[in-house]
């Protein structure tokens, strides 16, 4: 599924006790363009994140992937949307340390139907492949690096064949090598199976390779800006 175009519109997020968290007035993303969230510590962007993927308390507007109107759907509905459209990347991994790359990357089968098992299976093996990971099953990632962790989250938030991909800080604690390979790596395979990637970073290098990044600041998407 590659084709779910992005439409936020008079979006209002709050957290507890009614406090505003986030404001969006527009914003339309086209699939499979990339786009950076920057902005200070505190302002938003992973509120924002989870705005996107129908993790957050959406007091009033609208969050659109393609025919899908988040706001309006009941929590399982906006489950089930996640577990068909978006791949989600955190910023603290959220591995298995006990579980090998392949299993991590494959953890879906967990809860998905029975029937979508081997394309999983098959899909988690070869994006590990792609980014480079060895040591598939001969070890538990409680061994693997930052950057390998990091690759094992960003597989698995692909094996179910997402349409969109949502990543946290996807450079965060790597050093700047390793963060550049990653993001090479990152943007070659979304760019290449045409995937949307929002991704949440500090990390200026990753905003240049982004075809637009967005700026959020004091809780409120105040513009943004197009790479050439
Ligand atoms: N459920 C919630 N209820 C109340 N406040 C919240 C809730 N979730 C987040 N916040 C607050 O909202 C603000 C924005 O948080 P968010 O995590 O989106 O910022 P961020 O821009 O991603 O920051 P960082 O770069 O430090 O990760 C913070 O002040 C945070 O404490």
């Amino acid at each position: 599924m590659n084709s779910l175009e992005l439409s936020v519109q008079d979006l209002l997020v709050s957290g507890e006790r009614g406090r505003t968290l986030l404001t969006v007035e527009q914003l339309v993303v086209h699939p499979g363009e990339t786009v950076g969230i920057r902005g200070p510590s505190g302002a938003g962007k992973s509120t924002m994140l989870y705005a996107l993927a129908g993790l957050a308390n959406v007091a009033q507007g609208q969050v659109r992937w393609g025919d899908a109107e988040l706001s309006t759907m009941g929590e399982e509905a906006r489950a089930r949307f996640r577990r068909s459209s978006v791949g989600m990347v955190f910023q603290d991994f959220l591995l298995f340390e006990e579980l090998d790359a392949v299993s991590n990357a494959a953890i879906a089968t967990g809860y998905l139907h029975g029937s979508r098992h081997a394309a999983l299976l098959e899909r988690a093996q070869s994006t590990l492949q792609k980014l480079n990971v060895k040591d598939l099953t001969q070890r538990t990632i409680a061994s693997f690096s930052g950057g390998e962790r990091q690759r094992v989250a960003i597989a698995r938030a692909l094996a179910h064949d997402p349409a969109v991909i949502l990543a946290d800080e996807p450079t965060a604690s790597l050093d700047r090598k390793v963060a550049d390979q990653l993001i090479d790596d990152l943007v070659a395979l979304v760019r290449q199976e045409k995937k949307t990637l929002i991704a949440v970073s500090h990390d200026h290098h990753l905003h240049e390779r982004m075809d637009r990044i967005i700026d959020i600041e004091d809780g409120r998407m105040v513009g943004e800006v197009r790479n050439d």
